[in-house]
């Protein structure tokens, strides 16, 4: 069975070919370059280079390879700037997903995975939020993602699309066999830049906000291992072609770690004392975010392998040599 992944070439997109390849399935990856680079492409697995929102893109790649199911991950992804560019997002992140939504039922596709997000929630108190908790996004970002999910949801009851949406907390680390991890060098995510500070790739790591309702004043996210969240895509998409219903499911750990937690410890597994700078706070940034995440378990069977601060840290750092090293040569 072909897969196709919207969003491949990119983080996350790139660790679910490997997952999939490592158990002998057929990926099909649809990625527009925009944040993603086609050598984080497998050899051997097509890369269709093109955008989601080309309804006639879309249709031929369905068509040419059989698609039946997709794994949605293809968005615009940084908080502060879906603020500066609403817009922006909800075309790229809303409006084209739309587009690939109507196109893949049209071209006989019945099973979505949906990159969803933490972000969904917005400012929630601090304590573990499960699924039913009330959404109310506060970034541009959460809304165009939000948006997504109810589509499919709308989708779901007309046209008997099945999907699961994947609420993601912080994703975080990189392949434990070294073969991808996040990539891009302007990325915004606290444990990629702070693996780029002990590298000297950055003069400091800026803390945003020490003033926040929390135990240190530095806001409090839900870290998990990109490789675990790969395999729950495996599970999510067992589920459906077993003939399981629609879900929405949280994918994090259930553990809240500060800012000033992080940083600590990369500086502990790098034994690094690179400079932090204490400063503003970010537009768009909840406090508190964190999974309650019983009900990836009780549905999918999912549990983590790599529930450890420590272990992503070390993970995110060697892809930063990684890619350190690769660029010199
Ligand atoms: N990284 C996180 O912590 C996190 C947390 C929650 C949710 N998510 C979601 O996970 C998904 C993947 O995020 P990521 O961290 O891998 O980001 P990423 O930027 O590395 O990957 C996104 C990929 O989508 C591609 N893309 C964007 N718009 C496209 C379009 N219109 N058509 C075709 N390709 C397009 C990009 O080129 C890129 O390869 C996103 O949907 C994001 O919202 C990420
Ligand atoms: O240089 C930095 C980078 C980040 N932070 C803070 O670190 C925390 C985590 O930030 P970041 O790693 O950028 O992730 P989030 O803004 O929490 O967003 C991520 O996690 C969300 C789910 O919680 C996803 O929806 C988003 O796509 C993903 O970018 C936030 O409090 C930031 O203010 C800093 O203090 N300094």
């Amino acid at each position: 069975m072909t897969v196709l992944v919207t969003g491949g070439a990119g983080y996350i997109g790139s660790h679910l070919v490997l997952a999939l390849l490592d158990r002998g399935e057929t990926p099909v990856v649809l990625d527009n370059l925009s944040t993603g680079f086609a050598w984080a492409v497998p050899a051997g697995v097509p890369l269709v280079t093109g955008d989601m929102g080309d309804a006639d893109l879309v249709a031929r790649t369905i068509a040419d390879h059989g698609i039946r199911e997709i794994v949605h991950f293809a968005a615009k992804i940084v908080v502060p700037d879906s603020v500066a560019d609403p817009l922006g997002y909800y075309l790229n992140n809303t409006s084209k997903s739309r587009t690939l939504i109507e196109t893949a039922i049209r071209g006989g596709v019945d099973r979505m995975i949906f990159s969803s997000t933490a972000a969904v929630y917005g400012d929630v108190s601090g304590d573990p939020v499960d699924e039913t908790a009330p959404t109310a996004p506060v970034s541009p970002y959460g809304r165009s993602k939000l948006m997504t999910e109810w589509m499919l949801a709308d989708a779901g009851v007309a046209h008997g699309l099945r999907s699961v949406a994947l609420r993601y907390f912080n994703v975080a680390g990189a392949d434990p066999a070294g073969r991808s991890g996040q990539s891009m060098q302007a990325a915004t995510h606290l444990i990629k830049v702070a693996a780029q500070a002990v590298l000297g790739q950055r003069p400091k790591l800026d803390v945003f906000g020490t003033d926040y309702p929390t135990r240190d004043g530095s806001c409090l996210r839900d870290y998990i291992h990109v490789s675990d969240l790969a395999d729950a895509h495996l599970a999510a998409l067992d589920h459906l072609r077993g003939g399981g219903g629609s879900l929405t499911l949280n994918c994090g750990y259930g553990q809240g770690t500060s800012v000033l937690e992080v940083i600590e410890v990369m500086k502990r597994v790098s034994g690094v004392d690179f400079p932090v700078a204490i400063s503003p706070r970010r537009p768009g940034d909840p406090a508190a975010i964190v999974a309650k995440a019983d009900r990836i378990r009780s549905e999918l069977g999912w549990s983590p392998k790599r529930d450890d601060l420590d272990g992503i840290v070390r993970s995110a750092l060697a892809w930063e040599r990684h890619l350190l090293t690769a660029k010199a040569a």
